[in-house]
């Protein structure tokens, strides 16, 4: 078998190989040539999959490492006997992370509580509802907004409707003080998410939200967004993917709270549990009979032990979280440098999930949630 996998991919080299003969490329370097005679590419969402690249060539399957496939033409893939997969979830635990210390950081910056405020979630797949249950634990008020789930959990029946877990888009544009985004980006059919957040949406907000979009770049409208930040209807933003990446605004980059490169679900974790389902995948849909597939380990943290004997009871939650994960040295190397918006995605620090870490002498009143979060505990502390 022929596979072409993208080249910033990890933990892939050395274990494609068991498939057949594999070459890498950067996804940007992908052309019609370069595929042509493979049987299976290994792909991220920088490669467009379309009529254009895939005509006339041999693939049969691809595998994309990662959560959304809106770079894949999945209609033409269909039409024409050109299997797709993708690795549902594989990274949802990465972006929980992000949010949280994204949300520890709009607290600590705009000095509120996060217990006094309401968070709405959009779109509560996977990535949703990992958020969604962070933000119980912190202590958050809840909105949950999916209308293709409550239509298909709760139906049409107004009486089932009542008893839904859901609410519709104004309860949230009228309740929320935050506003996560984690939808797919769809262009059609009856709930698509192009430009959900459009200029309407942020001139019918009520309560001055912040904005956070982790999901893609064009289900908010950008310089509708960034109207919204001039004229105050919305507080701020926290932006990690963007309309037109890699070549994003950089006006609204300058504006935002948090401004990252597309890599809220670039944990190591996530990246490799992304690998390892590609490879499943693959071994599936060729019936290759690869067993185990059996991937290098996870590299340890730079420093896996976080030591809270100094730090405030109060402070506690947010040093751990910012430990773990901080967007701040992204946003502000983002905002230095936007041209390397690739670079930095290209060549992502080693990041890991909150169970890579060690809490020392953490407060008792703070222990439980730290523990609730996934963080682990080192003994007799
Ligand atoms: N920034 C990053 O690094 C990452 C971004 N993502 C993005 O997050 C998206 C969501 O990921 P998952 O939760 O794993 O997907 P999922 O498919 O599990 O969940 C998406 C949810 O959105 C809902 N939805 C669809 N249209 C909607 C609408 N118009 N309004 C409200 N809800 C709607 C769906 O019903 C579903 O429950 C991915 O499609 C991807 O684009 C995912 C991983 C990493
Ligand atoms: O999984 C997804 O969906 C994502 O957005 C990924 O985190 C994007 O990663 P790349 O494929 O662009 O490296």
């Amino acid at each position: 078998m022929k596979i072409l996998a993208d080249a910033h991919i990890p933990y892939l080299k050395g274990v494609a190989e068991q498939f057949g003969e594999v070459e890498y490329l950067p996804g940007n370097q992908f052309t019609k040539q370069a595929i042509s005679g493979k049987d299976a590419l290994i792909v991220r969402t920088v490669t467009h999959f379309g009529k254009e690249i895939l005509e006339g060539t041999n693939v049969k399957l691809i595998c994309s490492a990662t959560i959304g496939f809106d770079h894949i033409d999945t209609a033409y893939c269909d039409a024409n006997g050109i299997a797709w997969r993708t690795a549902p979830g594989c990274n949802a635990n990465s972006v929980e992370q992000y949010i949280t210390a994204s949300l520890l950081y709009l607290a600590d910056k705009y000095r509120f509580r996060l217990e006094d405020k309401t968070i709405g979630i959009i779109g509560v797949g996977n990535v949703g509802s990992k958020v969604e249950a962070a933000c119980r634990k912190l202590g958050m008020r809840v909105l949950l907004n999916d209308p293709p789930r409550e239509e298909k959990e709760y139906g049409q029946n107004e009486g089932d409707r009542e008893k839904s877990i859901f609410v519709d888009l104004e309860t949230v544009k009228e309740q929320a003080d935050i506003i996560t985004l984690h939808t797919p980006l769809t262009k059609s059919g009856k709930y698509k998410t192009y430009h959900l957040a459009d200029t309407n949406f942020f001139n019918t907000l009520r309560k001055r939200p912040f904005i956070i979009n982790s999901c893609r770049g064009s289900v908010v409208d950008n310089p509708a967004m960034k109207a919204a930040l001039k004229t105050g209807r919305i507080a701020g933003a926290v932006i990690d993917c963007w309309e037109n990446e890699p070549e994003i605004d950089r006006e609204l980059l300058q504006m935002a709270d948090i401004a990252t490169p597309h890599i809220a679900g670039y944990s190591a974790d996530g990246k490799w549990t992304a690998t390892r389902m590609s490879l499943e995948n693959l071994n599936s849909f060729f019936a290759a009979g690869i067993y185990p597939i059996r991937l290098m380990p996870l590299p340890e943290p730079h420093d896996p032990v976080i030591d809270l004997t100094e730090i405030e009871p109060d402070k506690q939650l947010a040093y751990a979280v910012w430990h773990s994960y901080n967007p701040m040295e992204e946003t502000a190397n983002l905002k230095a440098d936007p041209d390397k918006f690739y670079w930095f995605r290209s060549n992502y620090p080693l990041r890991r999930e909150y169970g890579a870490y060690y809490l020392k002498n953490a407060n008792p009143k703070i222990a439980p949630l730290l523990e609730q979060l996934g963080f682990c505990f080192l003994k007799n502390s």
